[in-house]
């Protein structure tokens, strides 16, 4: 019996070397049945290397992992035929047709020959390809192969489902219908969708952490930050001033510095950061003139804690 609130995976300290280099450290979080989890973080911050340790295809160099309560390192097998990925290429066949090559992955899962005509029909109507199944991959459109991309992530029904980039190279409306199709599926499974791309996010995600360096470095509901459960002040003084105190603040996460004069803090949502700022600006002398919470986007949480301010252009077709 599934329950909405089941665990589906629960990370402990994962962490990843690669020779001297820490690509991913201390990574902990776990993802619920009906949440679909944003994976959000400029280049090189670990995503991939976290979503290949989850499937089970890269070993951890530190930590735990556990899939619908399966322990990934002892029990890889039975932990893994939990799971199903989509690669950020995945390994289409464009010479076999969609159900040949939905039967063969199915097979690969491990699915019985009865039961696998069955298992091929529900995938392809679960992802809109009831009309394709005779026709060849490589004549599909890219939108249409990302389905089937999907397709065999969740031929043997999977708890958990895992997206790496799934609508790079679309076109607006196929990303329209791979977002929609990504919801869907967050209904009853959990799903984890890695991307550069914010408006994703914002479409098709309940939740997001932010990784950098190898750390998670936020995580909050969509729902929170929609809501502008502020976690984010906006400090306007009369002189210029060295920031540095604002860092000694307790639960400030980043200092932006907008000008000389005018700074956006995140922090970790505490209530009395305010009132403390406004003491010290107060005690400092620095003119306070404007000290008010603002509702920060998603794009400006990315951009004050990795320092990226071009990610969001490549969602500008959603
Ligand atoms: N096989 C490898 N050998 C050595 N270094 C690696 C290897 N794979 C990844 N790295 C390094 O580990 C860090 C994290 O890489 P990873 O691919 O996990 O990041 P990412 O967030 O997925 O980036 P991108 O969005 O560019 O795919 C990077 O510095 C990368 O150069």
């Amino acid at each position: 019996m599934q329950s909405a609130s089941e665990t589906l995976v629960e990370c402990h300290d994962l962490g990843r070397d690669y020779g001297q280099h820490t690509a991913v450290d201390k990574v902990s979080f776990s993802l619920s049945r009906g949440e679909v989890l944003a994976f959000l973080g400029p280049n090189g911050a670990g995503k991939s290397s976290t979503m290949n340790m989850l499937t089970g295809c890269l070993a951890p160099s530190r930590g735990s992992v556990r899939i619908a309560g399966i322990d990934l390192l002892e029990s890889p097998k039975s932990a893994k035929a939990h799971v199903g990925y989509l690669p950020e290429h995945p390994p289409l066949y464009p010479e076999l047709t969609v159900n040949e090559y939905l039967a063969f992955t199915a097979r690969l899962r491990g699915l019985r020959r009865e039961k696998v005509r069955q298992a091929v029909a529900r995938a392809r109507a679960r992802c809109g390809l009831e009309a394709q199944g005779k026709r060849l991959i490589g004549h599909l459109s890219r939108g249409y192969q990302q389905r089937v991309g999907i397709a065999q992530a969740i031929i043997h029904e999977p708890a958990l489902v895992i997206l790496d980039e799934p609508t790079v190279g679309l076109d607006p409306i196929q990303v329209r219908e791979i977002r929609a199709l990504i919801r869907e599926l967050g209904q009853d499974h959990g799903v984890i969708l890695s991307t550069h791309i914010l408006p994703e996010v914002t479409a098709t995600c309940s939740r997001v952490q932010i990784m950098f360096r190898g750390r998670l470095v936020y995580e909050d509901h969509m729902a929170a930050i929609n809501r502008g459960h502020s976690r984010q002040l906006r400090l306007t003084l009369s002189y210029p001033i060295d920031p540095s105190a604002l860092w000694e603040l307790p639960g400030v996460e980043s200092v932006e510095k907008l000008d000389e004069q005018d700074f956006r803090i995140q922090h970790a949502g505490r209530e009395e950061l305010a009132p403390m700022a406004a003491e010290l600006a107060v005690k400092q002398g620095w003119g306070l003139k404007r000290l008010e919470p603002e509702q920060a986007s998603l794009e400006q949480i990315f951009v004050a804690l990795t320092g990226q301010d071009n990610a969001p252009a490549e969602g500008a077709a959603a």
